[in-house]
This record gives structure tokens, sequence and C-alpha cells, in this order.
């Protein structure tokens, strides 16, 4: 839990555009330091928006999104991600022409901290056993974990992460769940959009709910329990 009163991030009043079209209509909150925050909400609510909007990689985007001490709106997605923002995109983003340690290679260094390759590879046993296997012949939970593994040697200690579990057996749900938990102790700053409730929960401090574009709920992990039955509406579940 967060000891650190002031926020890390603060996002307000986000809006985000795709064309002529708005996806995002004012999303305000906060992630304090060590924290992991959710956004949950039904398909198409505004999470992986909100993300992008974040990195700068949606068409417009207004309102403010303070990091540490910085303005981040008006910056471009590579000062954002030298910040020290590192985002793992839903669609995982692994190049299928390259072996996995190519791919865990790619990007750089941006701050000190990061994990050597070999501390990565002891990190992610399966990773070792494929390192030079074809990012096409990974399975959906490896090519999951190679995107985790890949940002953590950049050594940003913020993380986007979107979607982790979303089409992976329960098996490796479970494994992905316990690195992201690992990742929790050793202090990264996590931000996790997530439809699955139940491994939401296991992970997280803090949850954000999110419907039409905004923020119209936020629950503690503890609170989650015992507002279950609301928070299944808002997911249409
Ligand atoms: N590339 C895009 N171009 C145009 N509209 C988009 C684009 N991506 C998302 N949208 C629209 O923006 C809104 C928010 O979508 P977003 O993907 O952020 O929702 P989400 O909560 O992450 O849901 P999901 O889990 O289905 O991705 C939706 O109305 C969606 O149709």
């Amino acid at each position: 839990m967060p000891t650190d009163p002031k926020p890390i991030m603060q996002v307000k009043n986000l809006e985000a555009w795709y064309g002529e079209s708005k996806a995002l209509h004012g999303m305000t909150f906060d992630v304090h330091e060590g924290e992991l925050v959710t956004l949950i909400g039904r398909n198409g609510a505004g999470k992986s928006s909100t993300l992008r909007s974040i990195m700068g990689i949606v068409g417009n985007r207004t309102g403010s999104i303070r990091f540490h001490d910085q303005e981040l709106i008006r910056k471009r997605t590579f000062q954002i991600a030298r910040a020290g923002i590192a985002y793992c995109p839903e669609e995982r983003a692994i190049f299928a022409g390259l072996t996995v340690a190519e791919n865990m290679t790619l990007p750089p260094i941006l701050s000190p901290g990061g994990l050597t390759d070999t501390q990565l590879l002891e990190t992610f046993p399966n990773l070792k056993a494929r390192r030079k296997s074809g990012g096409s012949k990974l399975s959906g939970g490896e090519q999951q974990m190679l995107a985790i593994a890949r940002i953590l040697r950049t050594g940003s200690r913020f993380i986007l992460l979107d979607e982790p579990s979303e089409g992976l057996a329960p098996v490796i749900v479970k494994e992905i769940g316990a690195q992201i938990q690992k990742l929790k102790e050793q202090g990264y700053t996590i931000v996790l959009v997530e439809q699955n409730l139940q491994f939401a929960r296991l992970v997280a401090d803090r949850h954000v709910v999110v419907e039409n574009g905004e923020v119209v709920d936020t629950l503690t992990n503890e609170d989650l329990a015992s507002n279950l039955e609301r928070v299944k509406t808002y997911l249409g579940v």
C-alpha cells in the first residue's frame, strides 16, 4: 500500500479522440508509488484508451497527466517512455520474425536499475528454455511473459499493463499473476487494465471503475469484496 501521500501520477480530466470519435470524456484518477491500480469496466468503456492516452498514442488528447513533477499531455511517446513509463499493450507486440532473445533486447535501457538479460531469463524460466525460438512459435502465455520481461529491461519502475490475462488458460493466468505480484513486492507501480475480476482482486490495491470514458467509482480491494454485486453491474457480468 502507498506510503507517500503525494501521488506519482495524477490524471485529470483526460479526454481523447480517435479522429472525430471521442473515447475519453474526462478521466480523473491518481496512482501512488508502489501501488497496483486496476482500470475495470465493460468492453469499450475506455480502459485501453486511457493507457494509450497516457502513452500519447491516440489521435488527440487534452487534460492533464502529471507524472512525478512533469506534465506529459504535450509530450511525445518517446519522451513519455523516457520519463519512466513502460507500456505493455493488449496485443503484446512481439516481433514474430525475431527470437525471444532478440525481442527481449529490443527496448533501450532508459534508466539504471533494469534487469539484465541473465536476470530476465532467471525471472522467466519458460523464456530461458525458448530463448532461440521465433516470436511466432510462442504460446499466448509465453508471449505475455516476454512482453513483460522486455519492459523490465528498460529500468522503468512504472508499468501500464493492458489485459495480461486475456485469452490465456487459467493455469497460465495464475503464473502471470504470480509474476505481477512479484513486481509489486519489488516496488514497481502498476496500472492494470483487467476484465477478469478474480485476477484483478488477487493483485490489486485499488480499483478504478470506468464507464463511457469516465471514472464512475473507486474502490479499495477490501471494499470490492463487500460491493461485488455493484461492481458486477458495472462490468455487465
Ligand atoms: N483505434 C480506434 N479507432 C476508433 N475508435 C476506437 C479505437 N480504439 C478504441 N476505440 C473506441 O473507443 C472507445 C473505448 O475503447 P477502449 O478500447 O478504450 O475500451 P476498453 O474499455 O479498453 O474495452 P476493450 O476491453 O473492449 O478494449 C470504444 O467506443 C471503442 O470503440
